[in-house]
C-alpha cells in the first residue's frame, strides 16, 4: 500500500491564550477507520478544522495524498481528497435528497485544481460562468452530465438507505436521515478520506447501531480512510481499528480500543466514574 492519504505532522493550533491543539499527529490510509475521542471542548472539532483548512494551524503540516495543504481553502482540500460531516447538520434544507447530493457532486467536478492566487480565482469564475451559461442554453454537453449527475447521486442515496426519499426535501427528513443524508453528500465529492463529527449524534441506540455498521461498509466499498469523532464510547470502540485520545488539546493515548480502553490516563481524563461503573467497576 502507498503512503497515507491524510497526515497531520507536528500540528498545533492557538486562539489567543488557548492551546486548543498542542503537537497533534495523525496519519490515515485507504482502508483505515479511525476514531478520535475526548472530554467536552478537548480539541476534537479543532483538530478537523485545521485539517479541512476552516482553521490555519499555527505549527506543524497538513497534508492530504502527500500533498502538503496548509493555507488552502476548505473546498480546495476537498478536491485533493477530503471530505467532512458537521456536527450541526449542514444540508440545504430546502433542496430534495437527490438535489443536495447532485450540488456536491457537481461542485467536485467543476472546482478548481486546487491551486491559490488570482489566477487560480479568475479561472473558476470563468468556469462558473461557462456553467451557467450551458444551464441556461440546456446544451447536450450540460443533458448529458445531468443524467451522469442524477446517477451518481441516486447511488449515493441507495448506499445510504434513502433512496425512498429521493424527492423529499431534506428539512422534511427524520434526523437521522438527514444525518445519512450528509454523509451522502461528503461521498458526493468523491473523497479519499472522510472525516465525521459526531455522525450519531442525537440517534437513538438502534440507528447509531445501524450506522456504524454502514460507516464500515462504505469504508470497504469504497475504500475510503475514515476518521470519525464519536462521543458513545461502546460504539467507536466496536468499530474503529485505531483510537486518537485528546485532552485539553494533547493527544493522551493512541492506539488498538483494547490498549486505550485499559490507559489510565484515558480512563481518568475521560471515560471516568460512569465508564467504570458501566463496565461493572473493571477498565
Ligand atoms: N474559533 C475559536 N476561537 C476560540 N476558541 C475556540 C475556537 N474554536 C474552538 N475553541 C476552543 O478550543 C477548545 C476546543 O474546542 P473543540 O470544539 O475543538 O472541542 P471538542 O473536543 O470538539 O468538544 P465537543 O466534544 O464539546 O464538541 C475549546 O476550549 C473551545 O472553546
Amino acid at each position: 500500500m502507498s503512503g497515507p492519504l491524510l497526515e497531520a505532522v507536528g500540528v498545533s493550533i492557538q486562539f489567543g491564550g488557548l492551546k486548543a491543539l498542542s503537537d497533534f499527529n495523525l496519519s490515515i490510509h485507504a482502508g483505515e477507520l479511525q476514531g478520535l475521542i475526548g472530554p467536552n471542548g478537548a480539541g476534537k472539532t479543532t483538530a478537523f478544522n485545521v485539517l479541512t483548512g476552516v482553521y490555519q494551524a499555527t505549527q506543524g503540516d497538513v497534508r492530504v495524498g502527500g500533498q502538503r495543504v496548509n493555507g488552502r481553502l476548505p473546498h480546495q482540500i476537498n478536491h485533493a481528497g477530503l471530505a467532512r460531516t458537521f456536527q450541526n447538520i449542514r444540508l440545504f434544507r430546502a433542496l430534495t435528497a437527490l438535489d443536495n447530493v447532485k450540488v456536491a457532486c457537481r461542485a467536485q467536478t467543476a472546482l478548481s485544481d486546487g491551486s491559490v492566487g488570482l489566477g487560480a480565482k479568475f479561472r473558476e469564475a470563468m468556469g462558473n460562468y461557462r456553467d451557467w451559461w450551458r444551464a441556461m442554453m440546456l446544451t447536450p454537453g450540460f443533458q448529458a452530465e445531468e443524467v451522469e449527475l442524477t446517477r451518481q447521486a441516486e447511488r449515493l442515496l441507495e448506499v445510504m438507505g434513502l433512496s425512498h426519499r429521493r424527492d423529499e426535501e431534506a428539512r422534511n427528513l427524520p434526523y437521522g436521515e438527514q444525518r445519512r443524508l450528509e454523509i451522502a453528500r461528503a461521498l458526493g465529492t468523491r473523497p479519499r478520506v472522510l472525516l465525521l463529527d459526531e455522525p450519531a449524534a442525537g440517534m437513538n441506540t438502534r440507528e447509531k447501531a445501524d450506522l456504524m455498521v454502514l460507516i464500515r461498509k462504505i469504508r470497504d466499498d469504497f475504500q475510503l480512510g475514515i476518521l470519525v469523532i464519536e462521543h458513545d464510547m461502546k460504539l467507536v470502540m466496536g468499530i474503529c481499528e485505531k483510537i486518537t485520545v485528546l485532552d485539553h488539546g494533547e493527544t493522551i493515548a493512541r492506539g488498538a480500543p483494547a490498549e486505550v480502553r485499559s490507559d489510565r490516563k484515558v480512563i481518568e481524563a475521560y471515560l471516568g466514574d460512569s465508564y467504570l461503573e458501566s463496565q461493572g467497576g473493571a477498565a
